[in-house]
């Protein structure tokens, strides 16, 4: 795997606000990266220093074997700020096709470019109005296509599908699922249910320091864990779940979800659990394998 961003005791201060302290992380080539933490934690300063926007006071940024803001890097990688801007007075199409031009596409390969991309985000119908005609979550879209431009091998979308109806959330999140693995990238969300679904890779930010970061999130999470649902869940039903063979901890963690810590055993966890709900007559809502990235994240 080669390593396509590489950061190293990063710190960044607004003043006498410290905004980042000794950050450190490597990302891999292909991975899908979410960027999570409250908010000030920092991650739009991190996502403004990997871009270049920023310079950092002290540390290293590496992108693809270059410093953030030098040419090689031009094309190669690409960001969505959270407060992107369009200019009112011009078409789709038309910003689209100037930012193509600047990336170097000739006219007609802007154009064609533009109309991929719209595609992609489901907007070639809006193609000739002006960015002031459409909606927030259009333009939003729109902004995301700017992005995808060209080819690059990096892109940062900075809460992607903040104010986006649900079914246009999802296709935003089809499309970036439809491109792991081509593209690098870096998510930053609020949603945590969202980053779950996409990444493999999570970045915890918490006070400007870099308190997790956790590679292969779904293989080593799997396994050890079970997240578990009841309806009308009660401290009985905790113990007696607790009494199995093979568990190890038992935690509530909502008022109807319980996660449940194991080693393996000889019978499947999964089913000792089944048959005890179906033996106390229980009825149970959900049984997942692991544990959500909420609770990797705020419960020990
Ligand atoms: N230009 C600035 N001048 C002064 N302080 C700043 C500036 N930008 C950010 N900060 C401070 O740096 C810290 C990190 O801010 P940042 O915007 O990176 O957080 P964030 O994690 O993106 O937050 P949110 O989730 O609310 O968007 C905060 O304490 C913020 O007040």
């Amino acid at each position: 795997m080669n390593t396509v961003i590489e950061v190293n005791a990063l710190a960044k201060n607004f003043g006498s606000k410290r905004a980042l302290s000794d950050v450190n992380f490597k990302i891999e080539q292909g991975n899908t990266v979410a960027l999570v933490g409250p908010n000030g934690a920092g991650k739009t300063t991190l996502f403004s220093i990997i871009c270049g926007y920023l310079k950092p006071n002290s540390g290293t940024v590496n992108i693809l074997g270059h410093d953030p803001r030098s040419a090689p890097l031009f094309n190669k990688l690409s960001a969505l700020p959270q407060d992107a801007q369009l200019d009112p007075k011009f078409s789709v199409e038309k910003q689209l096709r100037f930012f193509a031009q600047l990336q170097g596409m000739d006219k007609k390969t802007a154009l064609a470019d533009t109309q991929r991309v719209l595609e992609l985000v489901d907007l070639s119908q809006v193609a000739q109005s002006k960015t002031s005609e459409l909606s927030h979550g259009m333009r939003k879209r729109v902004c995301i296509a700017q992005a995808l431009l060209g080819s690059p091998e990096i892109v940062l979308l900075d809460e992607a599908t903040a104010g986006l109806d649900p079914k246009n959330a999802k296709a935003i999140r089809n499309l970036i699922a439809s491109l792991k693995g081509q593209i690098t990238f870096i998510l930053s969300s609020h949603d945590l249910s969202e980053l779950e679904r996409l990444c493999d890779t999570v970045l915890y930010l918490e006070q400007g320091k870099l308190s997790s970061h956790q590679s292969d999130l779904h293989q080593t999470q799997q396994g050890s864990y079970i997240t578990l649902q009841m309806l009308n869940l009660n401290d009985e039903m905790s113990q007696k779940i607790a009494q199995l063979k093979g568990v190890t901890n038992v935690k509530q963690t909502q008022s109807d979800e319980l996660v449940i810590e194991y080693t393996e055993y000889s019978e499947p966890l999964d089913l000792s659990l089944l048959t005890l709900i179906h033996k106390n007559q229980w009825t149970y809502k959900q049984i997942v394998n692991g544990r959500t990235l909420e609770n990797q994240l705020f419960v020990d």
